[in-house]
Protein backbone atom coordinates (compact mmCIF):
# COMPACT_ATOMS: atom_id res chain seq x y z
CA UNK A 1 0.00 0.00 0.00
CA UNK A 2 1.43 3.36 -1.00
CA UNK A 3 1.76 6.18 1.88
CA UNK A 4 0.21 9.60 1.49
CA UNK A 5 1.82 12.93 1.78
CA UNK A 6 -0.98 15.65 1.88
CA UNK A 7 -0.43 18.94 1.33
CA UNK A 8 -3.04 21.27 2.40
CA UNK A 9 -4.10 23.92 -0.25
CA UNK A 10 -4.05 27.54 0.34
CA UNK A 11 -7.29 29.79 -1.30
CA UNK A 12 -7.17 33.23 -1.23
CA UNK A 13 -9.65 35.62 -3.14
CA UNK A 14 -11.49 32.14 -4.45
CA UNK A 15 -8.30 31.12 -6.25
CA UNK A 16 -5.63 28.66 -5.28
CA UNK A 17 -2.86 30.26 -3.87
CA UNK A 18 0.85 29.97 -5.23
CA UNK A 19 2.51 28.80 -1.86
CA UNK A 20 0.21 25.18 -2.56
CA UNK A 21 1.94 24.90 -5.71
CA UNK A 22 5.59 25.80 -4.32
CA UNK A 23 4.95 22.61 -1.71
CA UNK A 24 3.13 20.58 -4.10
CA UNK A 25 6.61 20.60 -6.23
CA UNK A 26 8.67 19.71 -3.14
CA UNK A 27 6.30 17.12 -1.92
CA UNK A 28 6.93 15.39 -5.47
CA UNK A 29 10.12 15.55 -5.28
CA UNK A 30 9.96 13.70 -1.78
CA UNK A 31 7.54 11.34 -2.93
CA UNK A 32 9.61 10.37 -6.02
CA UNK A 33 12.86 9.96 -3.86
CA UNK A 34 10.66 7.57 -1.34
CA UNK A 35 9.38 5.25 -3.59
CA UNK A 36 6.08 4.44 -2.48
CA UNK A 37 4.48 8.04 -1.56
CA UNK A 38 1.59 9.37 -3.11
CA UNK A 39 0.77 13.55 -3.25
CA UNK A 40 -2.78 14.23 -2.45
CA UNK A 41 -4.17 18.44 -1.96
CA UNK A 42 -6.80 18.67 0.42
CA UNK A 43 -8.73 21.67 -0.77
CA UNK A 44 -11.77 23.18 1.46
CA UNK A 45 -13.78 25.40 -0.62
CA UNK A 46 -17.51 26.46 -0.92
CA UNK A 47 -18.09 25.40 -4.16
CA UNK A 48 -16.72 22.54 -6.36
CA UNK A 49 -13.54 22.87 -8.01
CA UNK A 50 -13.62 23.48 -11.84
CA UNK A 51 -11.55 20.98 -14.10
CA UNK A 52 -8.88 24.04 -14.94
CA UNK A 53 -8.51 24.23 -11.00
CA UNK A 54 -7.73 20.35 -11.01
CA UNK A 55 -5.73 20.27 -13.89
CA UNK A 56 -3.40 23.03 -12.55
CA UNK A 57 -2.74 21.08 -9.07
CA UNK A 58 -2.20 18.19 -11.14
CA UNK A 59 0.41 19.30 -13.27
CA UNK A 60 2.22 20.71 -10.61
CA UNK A 61 2.51 17.24 -9.16
CA UNK A 62 -0.66 16.20 -7.25
CA UNK A 63 -1.53 12.10 -7.72
CA UNK A 64 -5.27 13.07 -6.08
CA UNK A 65 -7.28 15.73 -4.85
CA UNK A 66 -9.99 15.77 -1.46
CA UNK A 67 -12.30 18.39 -1.85
CA UNK A 68 -14.20 19.11 1.21
CA UNK A 69 -17.25 21.31 -0.28
CA UNK A 70 -19.69 23.38 2.34
CA UNK A 71 -20.64 26.58 1.80
CA UNK A 72 -18.64 27.47 5.65
CA UNK A 73 -15.44 27.32 3.55
CA UNK A 74 -15.84 30.59 1.70
CA UNK A 75 -13.96 32.28 4.81
CA UNK A 76 -11.61 30.53 7.17
CA UNK A 77 -13.32 29.35 9.95
CA UNK A 78 -11.18 27.28 12.88
CA UNK A 79 -13.75 25.33 13.97
CA UNK A 80 -15.03 23.95 10.71
CA UNK A 81 -11.43 23.39 9.62
CA UNK A 82 -10.18 21.63 12.34
CA UNK A 83 -13.06 19.33 12.48
CA UNK A 84 -12.99 18.31 8.67
CA UNK A 85 -8.74 18.03 9.00
CA UNK A 86 -8.85 15.78 11.70
CA UNK A 87 -11.78 13.32 10.34
CA UNK A 88 -10.11 13.18 7.13
CA UNK A 89 -6.88 12.42 8.53
CA UNK A 90 -7.97 9.87 11.35
CA UNK A 91 -9.48 8.19 8.37
CA UNK A 92 -7.00 8.28 6.16
CA UNK A 93 -3.67 8.15 8.23
CA UNK A 94 -1.10 10.08 5.57
CA UNK A 95 2.39 9.89 6.66
CA UNK A 96 3.33 13.50 6.21
CA UNK A 97 0.75 16.83 5.89
CA UNK A 98 2.20 19.79 4.90
CA UNK A 99 0.68 23.42 4.78
CA UNK A 100 1.84 26.93 3.74
CA UNK A 101 2.94 28.83 6.76
CA UNK A 102 0.32 31.73 5.93
CA UNK A 103 -1.91 32.98 8.68
CA UNK A 104 -4.25 30.06 8.18
CA UNK A 105 -1.33 27.29 8.12
CA UNK A 106 -0.11 29.17 10.78
CA UNK A 107 -3.31 28.75 12.58
CA UNK A 108 -4.43 25.36 12.10
CA UNK A 109 -1.32 22.90 11.90
CA UNK A 110 -0.66 23.68 15.47
CA UNK A 111 -4.46 22.58 17.01
CA UNK A 112 -4.52 19.98 14.19
CA UNK A 113 -1.19 18.31 15.04
CA UNK A 114 -2.34 18.90 18.52
CA UNK A 115 -6.29 16.61 17.82
CA UNK A 116 -3.63 13.92 16.04
CA UNK A 117 -1.22 13.77 18.95
CA UNK A 118 1.84 14.81 16.32
CA UNK A 119 4.52 17.46 16.63
CA UNK A 120 4.68 19.83 14.25
CA UNK A 121 8.27 21.84 12.50
CA UNK A 122 7.34 25.31 11.80
CA UNK A 123 8.66 27.45 9.43
CA UNK A 124 10.78 24.86 7.43
CA UNK A 125 13.37 26.57 5.15
CA UNK A 126 14.28 22.39 4.10
CA UNK A 127 12.37 19.38 3.64
CA UNK A 128 13.94 16.52 2.44
CA UNK A 129 13.05 12.24 3.47
CA UNK A 130 15.23 9.74 4.82
CA UNK A 131 14.50 6.75 2.79
CA UNK A 132 14.97 4.04 4.67
CA UNK A 133 13.06 5.17 7.37
CA UNK A 134 10.24 6.95 5.81
CA UNK A 135 11.50 10.51 8.46
CA UNK A 136 10.63 13.61 7.26
CA UNK A 137 14.40 15.53 7.65
CA UNK A 138 13.06 18.72 8.29
CA UNK A 139 15.54 22.10 8.54
CA UNK A 140 14.04 25.40 10.24
CA UNK A 141 16.70 28.53 11.74
CA UNK A 142 17.14 28.66 15.63
CA UNK A 143 18.32 30.82 18.16
CA UNK A 144 17.16 33.94 16.27
CA UNK A 145 18.64 32.26 12.42
CA UNK A 146 22.19 31.92 14.10
CA UNK A 147 22.45 27.80 13.56
CA UNK A 148 20.04 25.81 10.74
CA UNK A 149 18.30 22.51 13.07
CA UNK A 150 17.38 19.39 11.52
CA UNK A 151 14.12 17.82 13.36
CA UNK A 152 12.87 14.41 12.35
CA UNK A 153 9.59 13.09 13.90
CA UNK A 154 10.72 8.96 14.51
CA UNK A 155 8.47 7.99 17.00
CA UNK A 156 4.79 9.90 15.68
CA UNK A 157 2.78 9.90 12.66
CA UNK A 158 1.83 12.00 10.59
CA UNK A 159 4.75 14.26 10.21
CA UNK A 160 3.54 17.64 10.13
CA UNK A 161 5.12 20.71 8.82
CA UNK A 162 4.61 24.16 7.76
CA UNK A 163 6.96 26.40 5.09
CA UNK A 164 6.74 29.97 4.35
CA UNK A 165 5.89 30.73 0.79
CA UNK A 166 8.69 31.20 -1.82
CA UNK A 167 10.87 29.18 -0.02
CA UNK A 168 10.42 26.23 -2.77
CA UNK A 169 9.88 26.54 -6.26
CA UNK A 170 7.00 25.00 -8.21
CA UNK A 171 7.63 22.00 -10.48
CA UNK A 172 9.07 23.06 -13.81
CA UNK A 173 7.91 19.77 -16.02
CA UNK A 174 4.69 19.07 -15.61
CA UNK A 175 3.73 15.93 -13.68
CA UNK A 176 1.41 13.32 -15.26
CA UNK A 177 0.31 10.79 -12.92
CA UNK A 178 -3.33 9.03 -11.35
CA UNK A 179 -5.31 12.10 -11.54
CA UNK A 180 -8.31 10.60 -8.75
CA UNK A 181 -10.47 13.02 -7.11
CA UNK A 182 -12.86 12.61 -4.20
CA UNK A 183 -15.55 15.25 -3.05
CA UNK A 184 -16.91 15.17 0.68
CA UNK A 185 -19.71 17.54 1.72
CA UNK A 186 -18.69 17.55 5.35
CA UNK A 187 -21.91 17.39 7.86
CA UNK A 188 -20.57 19.18 11.78
CA UNK A 189 -20.90 17.99 14.82
CA UNK A 190 -19.18 20.60 16.94
CA UNK A 191 -20.90 24.49 17.00
CA UNK A 192 -19.28 25.72 14.22
CA UNK A 193 -21.22 29.04 14.59
CA UNK A 194 -19.27 29.62 18.04
CA UNK A 195 -17.14 31.75 15.76
CA UNK A 196 -18.62 34.81 14.02
CA UNK A 197 -16.72 36.56 11.24
CA UNK A 198 -17.12 39.72 12.37
CA UNK A 199 -14.77 42.00 9.73
CA UNK A 200 -12.00 40.98 7.04
CA UNK A 201 -9.03 43.44 6.70
CA UNK A 202 -6.67 42.91 3.54
CA UNK A 203 -3.39 44.06 3.47
CA UNK A 204 -3.35 47.91 2.06
CA UNK A 205 -3.86 47.13 -2.08
CA UNK A 206 -2.27 49.94 -3.83
CA UNK A 207 0.88 47.75 -4.18
CA UNK A 208 1.49 44.28 -4.86
CA UNK A 209 2.90 42.16 -1.98
CA UNK A 210 6.21 41.88 -1.97
CA UNK A 211 6.00 37.86 -1.94
CA UNK A 212 4.16 38.23 -5.15
CA UNK A 213 6.48 40.81 -7.01
CA UNK A 214 8.91 40.18 -9.11
CA UNK A 215 11.26 43.00 -8.48
CA UNK A 216 11.24 44.18 -4.66
CA UNK A 217 13.05 47.17 -3.56
CA UNK A 218 14.13 47.38 -0.11
CA UNK A 219 15.09 49.98 2.29
CA UNK A 220 16.85 49.34 5.89
CA UNK A 221 18.71 51.80 8.70
CA UNK A 222 21.06 53.06 6.16
CA UNK A 223 17.99 54.95 4.47
CA UNK A 224 18.32 57.71 7.64
CA UNK A 225 15.32 59.19 7.71
CA UNK A 226 11.31 58.34 6.53
CA UNK A 227 11.51 60.88 3.86
CA UNK A 228 13.83 58.65 1.70
CA UNK A 229 11.39 55.53 2.02
CA UNK A 230 9.66 58.30 -1.06
CA UNK A 231 12.57 57.17 -3.56
CA UNK A 232 12.51 53.34 -3.08
CA UNK A 233 7.95 53.98 -3.59
CA UNK A 234 8.57 55.60 -6.87
CA UNK A 235 11.37 53.78 -7.91
CA UNK A 236 8.91 50.30 -7.07
CA UNK A 237 6.09 52.13 -9.06
CA UNK A 238 8.07 52.28 -12.01
CA UNK A 239 9.29 49.08 -12.49
CA UNK A 240 6.02 47.61 -11.40
CA UNK A 241 7.58 46.22 -8.28
CA UNK A 242 7.06 46.43 -4.47
CA UNK A 243 8.62 48.31 -1.30
CA UNK A 244 10.18 45.74 1.13
CA UNK A 245 12.01 46.63 4.65
CA UNK A 246 14.43 45.95 7.47
CA UNK A 247 12.96 44.80 10.74
CA UNK A 248 14.41 47.98 12.26
CA UNK A 249 12.59 50.23 10.08
CA UNK A 250 9.64 48.46 10.27
CA UNK A 251 10.35 48.99 14.51
CA UNK A 252 10.35 52.44 13.90
CA UNK A 253 6.59 52.16 12.38
CA UNK A 254 8.12 53.74 8.70
CA UNK A 255 6.50 51.42 7.16
CA UNK A 256 4.12 48.18 8.20
CA UNK A 257 5.32 45.16 9.01
CA UNK A 258 3.41 43.38 5.38
CA UNK A 259 6.89 44.55 4.16
CA UNK A 260 9.70 43.45 6.25
CA UNK A 261 12.28 40.72 4.94
CA UNK A 262 13.37 38.29 6.93
CA UNK A 263 13.48 35.61 9.60
CA UNK A 264 10.26 37.59 11.73
CA UNK A 265 9.04 38.84 8.87
CA UNK A 266 8.46 37.54 5.28
CA UNK A 267 10.29 35.06 2.48
CA UNK A 268 10.45 36.78 -1.16
CA UNK A 269 12.11 34.88 -4.26
CA UNK A 270 11.63 37.95 -6.85
CA UNK A 271 13.67 38.21 -10.17
CA UNK A 272 15.42 41.05 -8.44
CA UNK A 273 16.27 42.14 -4.95
CA UNK A 274 17.73 45.53 -4.51
CA UNK A 275 18.64 46.06 -0.37
CA UNK A 276 19.19 50.00 0.06
CA UNK A 277 21.44 50.94 3.58
CA UNK A 278 20.15 46.83 4.60
CA UNK A 279 23.59 45.47 6.63
CA UNK A 280 22.94 42.16 5.71
CA UNK A 281 22.07 40.87 8.96
CA UNK A 282 22.03 36.50 9.22
CA UNK A 283 17.78 37.08 10.08
CA UNK A 284 17.65 39.68 6.69
CA UNK A 285 19.27 37.25 4.56
CA UNK A 286 17.40 34.15 5.63
CA UNK A 287 14.15 36.16 4.01
CA UNK A 288 15.91 36.94 0.21
CA UNK A 289 19.05 34.88 -0.45
CA UNK A 290 17.20 32.77 -3.16
CA UNK A 291 15.87 36.15 -5.22
CA UNK A 292 17.65 35.56 -8.76
CA UNK A 293 19.66 38.64 -8.70
CA UNK A 294 20.60 41.17 -5.78
CA UNK A 295 21.64 44.33 -5.47
CA UNK A 296 23.55 45.71 -2.80
CA UNK A 297 23.68 49.81 -1.84
CA UNK A 298 25.91 49.95 0.97
CA UNK A 299 28.13 52.77 1.97
CA UNK A 300 30.66 50.33 3.65
CA UNK A 301 32.47 48.12 1.29
CA UNK A 302 32.50 45.38 3.75
CA UNK A 303 29.02 45.12 4.86
CA UNK A 304 27.88 41.50 4.70
CA UNK A 305 25.11 42.37 2.39
CA UNK A 306 28.21 42.17 -0.71
CA UNK A 307 28.57 38.73 0.19
CA UNK A 308 25.48 37.39 -1.37
CA UNK A 309 25.16 40.01 -4.05
CA UNK A 310 25.21 39.92 -7.85
CA UNK A 311 26.05 43.67 -8.00
CA UNK A 312 27.17 45.70 -5.08
CA UNK A 313 27.02 49.71 -5.19
CA UNK A 314 29.46 51.70 -2.85
CA UNK A 315 27.78 54.89 -2.05
CA UNK A 316 25.07 56.71 -0.22
CA UNK A 317 22.00 55.54 -0.42
CA UNK A 318 19.64 58.13 -1.05
CA UNK A 319 22.20 59.55 -3.99
CA UNK A 320 22.44 56.25 -6.27
CA UNK A 321 18.58 55.70 -5.77
CA UNK A 322 17.93 59.44 -6.83
CA UNK A 323 20.07 58.63 -9.84
CA UNK A 324 18.52 54.84 -10.78
CA UNK A 325 15.40 57.00 -10.18
CA UNK A 326 16.37 60.02 -12.48
CA UNK A 327 17.47 57.22 -15.41
CA UNK A 328 14.04 55.52 -15.10
CA UNK A 329 12.27 58.34 -15.58
CA UNK A 330 13.77 59.48 -18.38
CA UNK A 331 13.83 55.88 -19.81
CA UNK A 332 10.28 55.64 -19.32
CA UNK A 333 9.91 59.15 -20.77
CA UNK A 334 7.56 59.99 -18.02
CA UNK A 335 7.77 61.37 -14.21
CA UNK A 336 5.71 59.41 -11.67
CA UNK A 337 4.44 61.15 -8.47
C1 LIG B 1 15.06 36.80 16.32
C2 LIG B 1 15.41 37.91 15.37
C3 LIG B 1 14.65 38.07 14.23
C4 LIG B 1 14.97 39.07 13.32
N1 LIG B 1 14.22 39.19 12.18
C5 LIG B 1 14.58 40.10 11.26
C6 LIG B 1 13.88 40.19 10.02
O1 LIG B 1 12.90 39.49 9.77
N2 LIG B 1 14.32 41.10 9.11
C7 LIG B 1 15.39 41.93 9.34
O2 LIG B 1 15.72 42.72 8.45
N3 LIG B 1 16.03 41.87 10.51
C8 LIG B 1 15.66 41.00 11.47
N4 LIG B 1 16.31 40.98 12.66
C9 LIG B 1 17.29 42.07 12.95
C10 LIG B 1 18.65 41.86 12.33
O3 LIG B 1 19.45 41.13 13.24
C11 LIG B 1 19.35 43.20 12.03
O4 LIG B 1 19.39 43.96 13.21
C12 LIG B 1 18.63 44.02 10.96
O5 LIG B 1 18.41 43.26 9.80
C13 LIG B 1 19.50 45.22 10.58
O6 LIG B 1 18.78 46.08 9.75
P1 LIG B 1 19.53 47.10 8.80
O7 LIG B 1 20.44 46.34 7.89
O8 LIG B 1 18.50 47.99 8.18
O9 LIG B 1 20.34 48.01 9.83
P2 LIG B 1 21.88 48.02 10.21
O10 LIG B 1 22.36 46.68 10.58
O11 LIG B 1 22.04 49.12 11.18
O12 LIG B 1 22.61 48.39 8.85
C14 LIG B 1 22.52 49.62 8.22
C15 LIG B 1 23.45 49.56 7.02
O13 LIG B 1 23.32 50.75 6.29
C16 LIG B 1 24.62 51.18 5.89
N5 LIG B 1 24.52 52.62 5.75
C17 LIG B 1 24.51 53.58 6.72
N6 LIG B 1 24.37 54.80 6.18
C18 LIG B 1 24.31 54.60 4.83
C19 LIG B 1 24.16 55.48 3.73
N7 LIG B 1 24.03 56.81 3.88
N8 LIG B 1 24.11 54.92 2.50
C20 LIG B 1 24.25 53.59 2.31
N9 LIG B 1 24.39 52.73 3.32
C21 LIG B 1 24.41 53.23 4.56
C22 LIG B 1 25.56 50.74 6.98
O14 LIG B 1 26.85 50.60 6.47
C23 LIG B 1 24.93 49.42 7.38
O15 LIG B 1 25.50 48.36 6.65
C24 LIG B 1 16.03 39.96 13.59
C25 LIG B 1 16.79 39.80 14.74
C26 LIG B 1 16.49 38.78 15.63
C27 LIG B 1 17.32 38.61 16.85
Amino acid sequence: MSKDIWVIAERRNDEIHSSTYELLGKAREIAKKAGDFMVWVIVLSERTMTETEKGLLYRYGADGIIAAVHEVFQRFNFLAYLETLEKLAKEAEPEIILAPATTTGRTIMPALAGVLGTGLTADCTGLDIEVETGNLLQTRPAIGGNIMAMIKTPAHRPQMATVRPKTFSVLEEKYDGPREYREIHPIFFSKIDRMELVEFKGTPSEMKSIQDSEIVISGGRGLRKPENLELLKRIAKLVNGSVGASRPIVDSKWIGHECQVGLSGHTVKPRVYLAAGISGAVQHIAGMQTSDVIVAINKDRNAPIFDFSDIGLVGDASEILETILKRLEALKGEKVR
